[in-house]
């Protein structure tokens, strides 16, 4: 069987290039080993979003309690969990239903590059991936009961990534569990949890169980949570406020030194000396590249040091007309990233080289007790590229609609260079924000700059005018300066 472009792997990265190939004209492949739709439809962002709406339901309601809502309530945890499935379920179901309207051909057994051109699909034995136990109801047939050889002008591999392992507190998939064990696995609400790992999982999942009612702390190495560089610090800090004031322990700059499973409980000695007891551990200290078995080096395509496909800008391996994309090569290991790449990577298989990977492009939120959405650069990053920043801050302490929704914890930062207005990228703390983020975006992405922001007409009351009333000063500034110089935003003069 030939085609032009055959992709390995069926998650966020994988789906969009097929369907963006597809859209171009291509006749694509799509080969997957376990659940179609990868860690973000199965294990990642869909299920975890969903218990997550459900636990800031939880702290809203609650949180207006007295002022007009009689309560408290309390979260469900297993009936969530089975709202959950059947969430993702329904969406898998229909996923590969809508490829096939797309003229996609769908492969569910193992690829593996054989050089020239060339991939086999293997059977698979237990076509649930290992790390996930929910049945696939396989409507279009398309698991193959025989190996196959397809053979493409262009390959694409978007396999993803796995958990990675910490000696001191090694996974029995039970009582201390990764992220897929606690998506499929866990059976009853935690009384207490510990996350290893302050960062996007650590936040997220111990937040969602604290809602519904579980003890929960976080242990993080580094010296706040979501110790990333586009995160800024002031994000950390108010997370972390507000974890302490519900009751989060957070235990930062130490670590995991040694566990014990006791009586099905795991008893914890931490680097700095702390002791406790936990019903369950989560681990979540990372994720590493899904490289095995793929034939990569027969076929010669170059891995970095740290075991990720290398890529150019425009997303090429090491060997020509082989693409990677998404959690499998390096830069940012989110559905958002890999969504990115897809349409880079595609576009330029199918029509030649034309486009660049731009991660200044691509939002990051954080769902967890408040939202936490970034784009572009931070104020920091900004000075390290050169720019002379200057920040345009607020809270939400003057918004109609905090105040009408009674949440007005957060803040919205502008990032901009002060000679010129050029907009460079901003984060948003608060409700919303993973919505709000978009109009961020688009102003980057403008023309107009800083002055997009005060073109636009808001509805009122939304959370979105105050991007106006943040700006509004730095316009009229430059404005009286005579300093009003329109220039591009940060994605269109940073081509990395
Ligand atoms: C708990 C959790 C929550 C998350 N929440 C978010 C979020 O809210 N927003 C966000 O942007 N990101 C989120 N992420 C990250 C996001 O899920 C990943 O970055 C994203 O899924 C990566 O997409 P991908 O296409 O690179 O790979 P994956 O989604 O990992 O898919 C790779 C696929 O390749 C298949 N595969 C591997 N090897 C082979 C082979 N040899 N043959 C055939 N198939 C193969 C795998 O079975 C898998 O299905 C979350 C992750 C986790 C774990
Ligand atoms: N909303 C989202 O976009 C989202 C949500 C969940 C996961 N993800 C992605 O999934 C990937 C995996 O998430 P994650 O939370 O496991 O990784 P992460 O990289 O986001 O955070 C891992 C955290 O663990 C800490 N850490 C590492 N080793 C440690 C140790 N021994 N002891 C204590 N702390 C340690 C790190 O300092 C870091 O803060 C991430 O790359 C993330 O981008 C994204």
């Amino acid at each position: 069987m030939e085609f032009d472009l055959v992709i390995i792997g069926s998650g966020p990265g994988g789906y969009k290039a097929a369907i963006t190939a597809a859209h171009l004209g291509a006749k694509v492949a799509l080969v997957e080993r376990g659940l179609p739709g990868g860690v973000c439809l199965n294990q990642g962002c869909i299920p975890k979003k969903t218990l997550l709406h459900l636990a800031s339901l939880i702290e809203d309601v609650n949180g207006l309690q007295g002022r007009g809502l009689i309560g408290p309530v309390r979260g469900d945890f297993m009936a969530a969990m089975a709202h959950k499935d059947e969430v993702v379920t329904g969406i898998r179901n229909n996923f590969t239903v809508w490829l096939k309207r797309l003229g996609v051909r769908v492969f569910i057994g193992e690829g593996k590059l054989l050089g020239d051109g060339r991939i086999s699909v293997h059977p698979v034995r237990n076509l649930n991936s290992p790390e996930c136990d929910v049945p696939f109801t396989d409507k279009g047939k398309l698991t193959i009961t025989a190996p196959l050889e397809l053979k493409t002008k262009r390959i694409v591999i978007a396999t993803g990534s796995t958990p990675r392992e910490l000696e001191a507190c090694p996974s029995n998939a039970r009582e201390i569990m990764h992220s897929p064990d606690f998506m499929y696995r866990l059976d009853h609400l935690p009384k207490s949890i510990l996350c290893v790992g302050g960062g996007s999982i650590g936040v997220e999942l111990g937040f969602l169980l604290h809602q519904f009612g579980s003890r929960v702390c976080i242990v993080e190495q580094g010296n706040r949570l979501l110790d990333r560089p586009h995160i800024p610090d002031r994000a950390s800090a108010v997370l972390e406020r507000k974890f302490a004031r519900i009751g989060i322990e957070v235990r930062k700059n130490a670590t995991v030194a040694q566990s014990q499973i006791v009586d099905g409980k795991v008893e914890i000695t931490c680097t700095d000396g702390h002791r406790d007891t936990f019903e369950h551990v989560l681990v979540a200290v990372g994720r590493r590249p899904m490289t095995a078995g793929l034939g990569l080096d027969e076929a010669g395509v170059a891995l970095n040091p740290e075991g990720f496909i290398e890529v150019t800008e425009h997303l090429e391996t090491s060997v020509p007309g082989i693409y990677a994309i998404g959690d499998v090569k390096p830069g940012p290991m989110t559905a958002n990233a890999a969504l990115h790449d897809a349409k880079v990577a595609a576009a330029n298989a199918i029509n030649g080289n034309i486009l660049h990977s731009n991660y200044h492009k691509v939002p990051t939120v954080i769902h967890s007790a408040l939202e936490i959405a970034t784009v572009g650069l931070t104020e920091d990053l900004a000075e390290q590229a050169g720019f002379d920043a200057d920040v345009a801050r607020s809270n939400f302490g003057g918004s109609g609609k905090a105040r009408a929704h009674h949440d007005y914890e957060g803040f919205i930062e502008v990032v901009h260079d002060a000679e010129t207005g050029q907009l460079l990228g901003g984060c948003i703390v608060g409700p919303e924000a993973g919505e709000q983020i978009h109009m961020m975006s688009a102003a980057c992405q403008s023309e107009r700059g800083l002055w997009f922001f005060t073109d636009m007409s808001y509805s009122h009351p939304s959370w979105c005018e105050e991007l106006e009333t943040v700006i509004d000063p730095y316009t009229s500034a430059f404005s009286k300066s005579g300093k009003e110089v329109f220039r591009p935003g940060i994605f269109a003069r940073h081509p990395k």
